[in-house]
């Protein structure tokens, strides 16, 4: 089974792609990281438990007011939901307090969210799907490019059309906390870079500053990428031997580990050049 890591930054188009992919003619399976990052901090988990003890005590409105709809304790019992957009507010920015907090959560989330996705890409497997897409905003930051047979980077060139879609979609948002947002995360132009730096049939960029006619069209372009790089019935042979299937894992991860060392050097390159 191929894992497609399907990545970007915020508001590049990541969910669009992923609903193209998932309808005819793709039908593809996804574990989107956003949706099981909200799982494993709904009320009475581990994850909302570390959350509220540690963000808490200096986080008035962490969690979402009381009212004639919701009671103190939350609507079972186990408490009252997160309040995102403050929370948000805590960890979205560039003030080192705040890259700690970010970190902070991050250490709360993201491994529950690896623990899910491990138990969501098994099953998958045993359905026996010939590919499944990992949603992933923070695909790279997080190492799970690893484990990817194929990395699919959502992209935009201009910068003010990232901006333009994120206010645009989440109106809500202050132009402060939009800006804070995309500072967030890494410019999604260097993600490209590192998808095409990966070896041929390993790394794509889905370019999305036109229209979605022609995002669809860059998606079945991309498509053909991987047919062309993981034939079909490549997918049967691999379900039919399992050990075939762990051996070629693992060399998969470590040709990406090797793929992920040349790009730190190469990094580390550029940054000594800049000074
Ligand atoms: C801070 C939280 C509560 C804000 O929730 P809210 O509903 O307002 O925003 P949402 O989750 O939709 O995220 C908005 C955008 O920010 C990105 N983002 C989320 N968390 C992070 C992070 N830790 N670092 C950088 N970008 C992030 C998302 O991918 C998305 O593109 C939430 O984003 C969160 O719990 N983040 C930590 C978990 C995480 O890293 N999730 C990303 C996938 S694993
Ligand atoms: N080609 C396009 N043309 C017009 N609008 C688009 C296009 N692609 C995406 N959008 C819109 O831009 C917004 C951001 O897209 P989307 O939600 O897919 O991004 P995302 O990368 O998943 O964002 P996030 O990481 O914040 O979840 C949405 O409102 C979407 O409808």
């Amino acid at each position: 089974m191929l894992l497609i890591g399907l990545t970007g930054s915020i508001a590049t188009g990541k969910s669009t792609v992923s609903s193209i992919l998932s309808s005819p003619p793709y039908n593809l399976p996804i574990i989107d990281a956003d949706l099981l990052a909200r799982k494993v901090v709904e009320p009475g988990t581990p994850g909302y438990r570390a959350i509220v003890s540690h963000f808490g005590p200096t986080t008035p409105d962490l969690l979402l007011p009381a009212g004639p709809d919701l009671p103190e304790n939350g609507p079972d019992g186990k408490g009252r939901p997160l309040n995102r957009p403050a929370l948000g507010r805590r960890v979205f920015g560039q003030d080192e307090a705040v890259k700690k907090d970010r970190a902070k959560l991050n250490s709360i989330v993201h491994p529950a969210v690896r623990r899910e996705m491990f138990y969501a890409v098994l099953r998958a497997y045993l359905r026996g799907e010939r590919a499944v897409v990992l949603d992933v905003p923070l695909l790279f930051e997080s190492q799970l490019d690893r484990y990817c047979g194929m990395v699919m980077v959502v992209a935009v060139k201009d910068p003010q059309v990232q901006m333009a879609r994120l206010r645009a979609r989440d109106p809500h948002l202050s132009e402060e906390d939009a800006r804070n947002r995309v500072k967030s995360q890494g410019d999604v132009r260097d993600k490209a870079r590192r998808a095409e730096r990966r070896d041929r049939g390993k790394g794509l960029v889905v370019w999305n500053d036109g229209g979605r006619e022609e995002l669809t069209e860059e998606v079945r372009r991309a498509w053909e990428e991987v047919e062309r790089w993981s034939p079909r019935w490549w997918g049967w042979v691999l379900l039919g031997c399992p050990p075939a299937a762990v051996g070629l894992a693992l060399w998969g991860v470590l040709m990406n580990f090797r793929i992920n060392k040349a790009w730190a050097a190469e990094e580390g390159e550029r940054a000594k050049a800049k000074l």
